[in-house]
């Protein structure tokens, strides 16, 4: 049996990968109780004990948390923005054709870079969307997404806004490892929102077809996105439903993917579609430990 710590199981994400990860034959879960769960000594202990560690921290506390580690065995799956543009570092996202499982240190994406970097990745490699193209994406997120601190505010009782747009500096977090791994030259326009259901999220990128120089068709980009995710049964282009909402991967590790084209074939919107606390975190966080610890990928995920 592996031993595993997940450091912040308290927290929206590490419960959730304890749920997934409890009951499973292959793991010990090591466990602080609520006295010492923030008690670096204690911690400190139990990251050094494990094989494998799943840190489900803000950033401040995950890079402590790996300070504390002090041997050369201990693995680690990070859930923060921390470490996902850290040379040495691998970014958890096995489909784009990373070595999760020979990994040492592996940085889960973001949430909404896992949808954007799924859309735009394939297309640049295959030269049908240039580097330094400008690209926008635009996504929405249930406010899970923003953990215990928006939960609690959005559950408050208060009333709250059944939509709202963020990261009006266009300077949000996630613009770095979006840039970074899909091998854009500049970081894209990006304009994240939230809406009050608890789960599920939406991010699109529109295209121009018509005005790229390779000027693909809707089939040709959607052949492209086939093509490249071909292996996976987690990332999918499945036919699109009659109503694409943002609850359409919720409570699922999946990453459903949709090309839809104007008549003339001039435009395009790319769309992905996840749960943020799936495939967008915790799904994607079981998936990199599952390839560490040499089992199917998919092992105790819900597809
Ligand atoms: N929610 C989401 O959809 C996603 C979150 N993430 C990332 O995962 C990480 C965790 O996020 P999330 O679960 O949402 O956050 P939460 O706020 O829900 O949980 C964080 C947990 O960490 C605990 N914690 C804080 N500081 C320390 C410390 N020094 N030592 C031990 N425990 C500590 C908190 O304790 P306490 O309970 O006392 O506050 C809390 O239980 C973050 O880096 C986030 O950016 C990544 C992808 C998606
Ligand atoms: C709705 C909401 O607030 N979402 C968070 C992102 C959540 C997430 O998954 O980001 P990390 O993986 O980088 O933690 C935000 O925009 O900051």
């Amino acid at each position: 049996m592996m031993r595993i710590f997940i450091d912040g199981a308290a927290g929206t994400t590490g419960l959730e990968i304890e749920t997934r990860l409890t009951g499973r034959p292959e793991f010990e879960l090591l466990k602080l109780d609520d006295s010492a769960r923030k008690n670096a000594a204690a911690r400190k202990d139990a990251l050094n004990a494990a094989d494998i560690v799943i840190l489900c921290l803000p950033d401040d506390a995950a890079r402590e948390a790996v300070s504390l580690i002090d041997n050369s065995h201990t693995r680690v799956i990070d859930a923060s923005t921390s470490f996902r543009t850290t040379t040495g570092w691998t970014y958890g996202f096995p489909e784009l054709g990373n070595d999760v499982a020979g990994a040492m240190r592996v940085s889960n994406p973001g949430c909404y870079p896992t949808g954007f970097l799924a859309l735009v990745t394939p297309l640049i490699r295959a030269g049908l969307i240039p580097k330094d193209w400008p690209i926008t994406v635009n996504a929405v997120s249930g406010y899970s997404g923003g953990g215990k601190a928006m939960i609690a505010e959005f559950e408050s009782g208060q009333p709250q806004a059944a939509w709202r747009t963020y990261a009006l500096t266009l300077a949000h977090k996630h613009i770095p490892e979006m840039q970074r791994h899909s091998g854009l030259s500049h970081g894209p326009i990006f304009a994240p929102s939230v809406a009050s259901t608890y789960r599920g999220m939406i991010v699109e990128v529109p295209l121009h077809l018509g005005a790229m120089p390779a000027q693909p068709s809707v089939a040709i980009v959607r052949e492209a996105l086939a093509q490249a995710f071909s292996g996976s049964s987690i990332v999918t282009l499945p036919q699109p439903p009659e109503l694409l909402t943002v609850n359409q991967a919720a409570d699922s590790d999946r990453l459903d993917l949709f090309v839809f084209g104007n008549a003339e074939g001039t435009q395009a919107r790319l769309v992905a579609a996840l749960d943020n606390l799936g495939k967008g975190a915790s799904g994607a966080a079981v998936q990199s430990l599952n390839l560490m610890a040499g089992l199917p990928e998919t092992t105790g995920l819900r597809l």
